[in-house]
């Protein structure tokens, strides 16, 4: 009796949701973005360009006239990945420049040669990412999480930001997560050397990731260089790459989940939108102002973690 009731149940729910399929993909796939801005002459560099978000956010700005430069750890993939972009817009000026997050060496060589050869950076997308890996230290002996998602980009924004502020106007585009809602900073133990959760440890990189595009967005007043942090949706992407249980869930239900090309429509907008031109601090989804956690809106932890990433990186930024 019971086993009908229940066949007779998963019957009706799928029904359901092969009757309203179109409807819940129409809502799963958010705000598109709707700014027809052309960005001809300018210079962005995207992040993590080589697969999900930062790829389609790559052939977005290509198609809207941008010089793209694809920083990529594997610069094999990043080829393949421009090689699609071309295909789709032969005109599309897209380069790869190799970029490892994991290790300052790669970063500080990377802006060398960048700074010698690329004379204008009118868009930095912050886009690469690393969700839930198993406990693992970058090249420096930061924690996976932080040393990518936040240190990396804290140290790659700070060797560009000159040439940013030189190019201005000039915007940064952070990508953070929801997930930061669930994130503290843990100040006494940021690299999780006493306990590690890999998804704390994720939550607690993408609020670094809110707090660093707040507090550089103070820093940058008056300079027309503006700052702002996204959530990009649940994106059915390679993230979930670590976690078998995630991409099993995510496949499944990829119906009710972003494409990458509809998880970048955020980034575009904050990259290109007009009416953004001076706006800074604020974090944005589905092209619109969106919700900070009260921890994401602490000017005090946003300046600590800002002193703490500068001592970490043995860095000096005013
Ligand atoms: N997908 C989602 O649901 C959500 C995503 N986000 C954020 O969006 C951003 C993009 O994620 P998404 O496109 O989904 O994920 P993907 O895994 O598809 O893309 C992540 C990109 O980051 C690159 N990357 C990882 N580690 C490094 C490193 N050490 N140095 C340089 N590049 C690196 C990856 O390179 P490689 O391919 O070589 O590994 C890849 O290009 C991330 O910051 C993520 O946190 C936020 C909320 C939700
Ligand atoms: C609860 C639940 C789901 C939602 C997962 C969500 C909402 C994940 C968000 C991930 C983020 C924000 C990652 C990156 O930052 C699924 C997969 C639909 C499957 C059914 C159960």
């Amino acid at each position: 009796m019971w086993v009908l009731v229940i066949i007779a149940g998963i019957g009706v729910v799928t029904l359901l949701l092969l009757l309203f399929a179109p409807h819940i993909r129409r809502y799963a796939a958010g705000a598109a973005c709707a700014t027809a801005s052309r960005l001809d002459g300018k210079t962005v560099l995207i992040t993590g360009a080589n697969t999900g978000i930062g790829k389609e956010t790559a052939l977005d700005l290509a198609l809207r006239g941008a010089r793209v430069i694809m920083a990529c750890r594997d610069t094999e993939k990043g080829e393949e990945a421009a090689a699609s972009i071309r295909a789709e817009c032969p005109k599309a000026q897209v380069e790869v420049r190799e970029l490892d997050l994991a290790d300052t060496c790669s970063i500080r060589a990377f802006a060398q040669n960048f700074l010698r050869e690329v004379h204008q950076l009118h868009i930095l997308i912050n886009n690469a990412g690393v969700m839930m890996c198993p406990y693992t230290k970058t090249l420096d002996g930061f924690e996976m999480h932080i040393g990518v998602n936040h240190l990396g980009h804290f140290l790659l924004t700070y060797l560009l930001v000159g040439l940013l502020k030189r190019s201005a106007p000039a915007r940064i585009v952070v990508v953070s997560s929801l997930a930061h809602n669930f994130g503290w900073i843990r100040f006494h133990d940021l690299h999780s050397q006493g306990s590690y959760n890999s998804g704390l440890a994720y939550c607690q990189s993408k609020l670094a990731n809110v707090l660093f595009a707040r507090e550089l967005a103070r820093r940058l007043t008056g300079t027309d260089v503006t700052v702002n942090s996204v959530h990009p949706g649940t994106v059915n992407s390679d993230l979930t790459r670590h976690s078998t249980i995630m991409t099993i869930l995510f496949s499944v239900f990829s119906v009710f989940l972003k494409t990458p090309r509809e998880g970048a429509q955020t980034s575009i907008y904050c990259a290109t939108a007009e009416e953004l031109h001076s706006i800074s601090g604020k974090h944005f989804s589905d092209c619109a102002p969106a919700f900070v956690a009260p921890q994401g809106r602490s000017a005090e932890t946003a300046r600590k973690l800002w002193e703490v990433s500068c001592e970490l990186l043995g860095i000096e930024w005013d």
